[in-house]
């Protein structure tokens, strides 16, 4: 290994204001440490391929002054990491130090960490760098027209020719990461599979919501570059009632991990799930005007070919407009201070990217949504959305699941896979026989007899015209007090 020192200052063993450091045999510079401390600014090229050590030691390759940094404070590893076919060089930071190596305000402790774009390192109390990739730092191997193009990450140019650029090896842009794009703030939420996080695009200032799926093996190139196209296909989904998806990205963590992230519009007025539990039930005309938003979506999505395959009202994302003087008038049948609500669907298309769907949702016990073919696990088509809009139907205008163990023997996985399911007195005494009507044509288990969004969309409820078109005289079935599940509101306070 090579070391070689051109700049420094007081704190850096030389004296001249920019050093280079050469680790390896690379011709490449990698990244740079840069100071911004007034009248300590200084930048540090970091080669590739080998190991940079930083510490108080003459013999480290970055030698810092300072009393609070350890003889080796800390490594810096080139990693490769291979990545949609082409290998990115990547810095992997490991703490050795007494008082600590800092990233963006989070502690090491003797662990290490894969430095992303725009990371500020602290070492010790105070001595402090930003962290950045060049742009050219990483290698096409192979075919270099084999490379994506999706339009998520920048496309590859050949670097302009260089005596130092050898025919073997040819230099493309590094691609954009989310960091590069977004700065990521405070927590909104989190499921099973991701945490989602406000985001604002460092270039517009527009708030965004960023989902981050938890860290996956990087194992399955063929499941990444799926999870590209999908999401490149869910991108060009525009419609006012389904959240929008505007970036994605995949990136490593450590050379055996990979991340997705999403970038969505930001909704701000929670879940459907929120209201349901804060409310036990929904009016029904307010059920109406909200199932008319609902399926409005489902409809554009299965025009586009997209099942949603996870439609719960934790997936219905609202947005609210709420009453700003008394005079102002309702857009529709909302409360008191509410001058309207949007219907965002959430989650759309990607139930296959997250694995099995969940049997259970948030609230411990509570049941699934997923239709009979989808517990067989049978071929299946846009009706699995229809069953799950009639479960969704049921629980909003009672408050209550229709599949529940509580109201078997059989289980509920049975009650399901027989659409054995019932209206029950006096919960649906006063709601219109037309509304049970419609979920009666939704819980179907026979999928090519369930209704299709179309003929749900134009179903009698949502004109009230009610008693001359419906066929049928619903039933209310009388039921002991402890058979009836518990709503939502009351598994919420468990
Ligand atoms: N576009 C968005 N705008 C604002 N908040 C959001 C957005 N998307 C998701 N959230 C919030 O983040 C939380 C977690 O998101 P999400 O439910 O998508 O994660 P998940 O792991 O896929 O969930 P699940 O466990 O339901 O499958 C939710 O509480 C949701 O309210």
């Amino acid at each position: 290994m090579s070391v070689k020192r051109e700049n420094s200052n007081e704190n850096v063993e030389s004296s001249k204001r920019h050093q280079t450091i050469q680790a390896g045999n690379s011709d490449q510079v990698i990244a740079k440490l840069i100071s911004l401390i007034p009248g300590k600014e200084q930048s540090i090229d970091l080669m590739g391929n080998a190991v940079v050590t930083v510490g108080r030691s003459r013999h480290c390759d970055v030698v810092l002054k300072e009393v609070d940094i350890s003889t080796i404070h800390c490594q810096l590893y080139t990693i490769q990491v291979d990545l949609d076919r082409e290998r990115r060089k990547l810095i992997n930071i490991v703490d050795k130090s007494r008082n600590g190596t800092f990233i963006n305000g989070n502690r090491l402790i003797k662990r290490d960490y894969l430095l992303k774009n725009g990371d500020r390192i602290v070492f010790g109390k105070s001595t402090s760098f930003l962290f950045k990739y060049t742009e050219n730092s990483d290698e096409i191997e192979g075919n270099a027209n084999s490379s994506n193009n999706d339009g998520v990450f920048k496309k590859p140019q050949m670097a302009a020719s260089s005596s130092q650029t050898s025919l073997r090896k040819k230099l493309k842009p590094r691609p954009t990461s989310v960091f590069d794009k977004y700065l990521l703030e405070r927590e909104l939420g989190s499921g099973h599979y991701a945490t989602v996080k406000e985001g604002i695009n460092k270039k517009t200032g527009e708030v965004v919501a960023v989902k981050i799926f938890h860290p996956q093996q990087n194992d399955d190139q063929k499941k990444s570059n799926q999870f590209r196209e999908e999401t490149n296909i869910l991108m060009r989904v525009h419609h006012p009632n389904i959240v929008k998806m505007l970036d994605s990205f995949v990136e490593p963590v450590s050379k055996s991990q990979i991340q997705k992230y999403l970038v969505l519009e930001k909704i701000n007025d929670g879940e459907l799930f929120d209201r349901i539990v804060k409310k036990v039930c929904l009016r029904q005309n307010e059920t109406q005007a909200l199932f008319k938003q609902i399926l409005e979506g489902i409809k554009h999505l299965h025009s586009q070919n997209i099942i949603h395959r996870d439609i719960k009202p934790e997936n219905i994302l609202l947005n609210i407009t709420r009453r700003q003087s008394p005079n102002e008038m309702q857009l529709g049948p909302w409360d008191q201070d509410e001058i309207d609500v949007q219907v965002k669907i959430a989650d759309f298309g990607l139930a296959k990217f997250t694995g099995e769907i969940q049997f259970t949702n948030t609230l411990c016990g509570t049941p699934s949504y997923v239709a009979p073919e989808v517990l067989l696990k049978s071929d299946y088509s846009s009706k699995v959305d229809m069953w799950s809009a009639g479960v969704l139907l049921y629980v909003c205008l009672c408050g209550f699941p229709p599949f529940s163990d509580s109201l078997g023997p059989p289980s509920m996985r049975e009650q399901i896979l027989q659409g054995k399911f019932a209206f029950y007195s006096p919960y649906w005494d006063e709601i219109d026989d037309s509304v049970l009507h419609l979920i009666s044509n939704l819980l179907v288990v026979n999928a090519s007899e369930r209704f299709s969004v179309v003929e749900t969309m134009n179903h009698p409820w949502f004109r009230n015209a009610d008693y001359e078109t419906i066929p049928m005289e619903p039933e209310r079935l009388q039921i002991s007090q402890e058979k009836i599940p518990k709503t939502y509101s009351e598994l919420s306070k468990i």
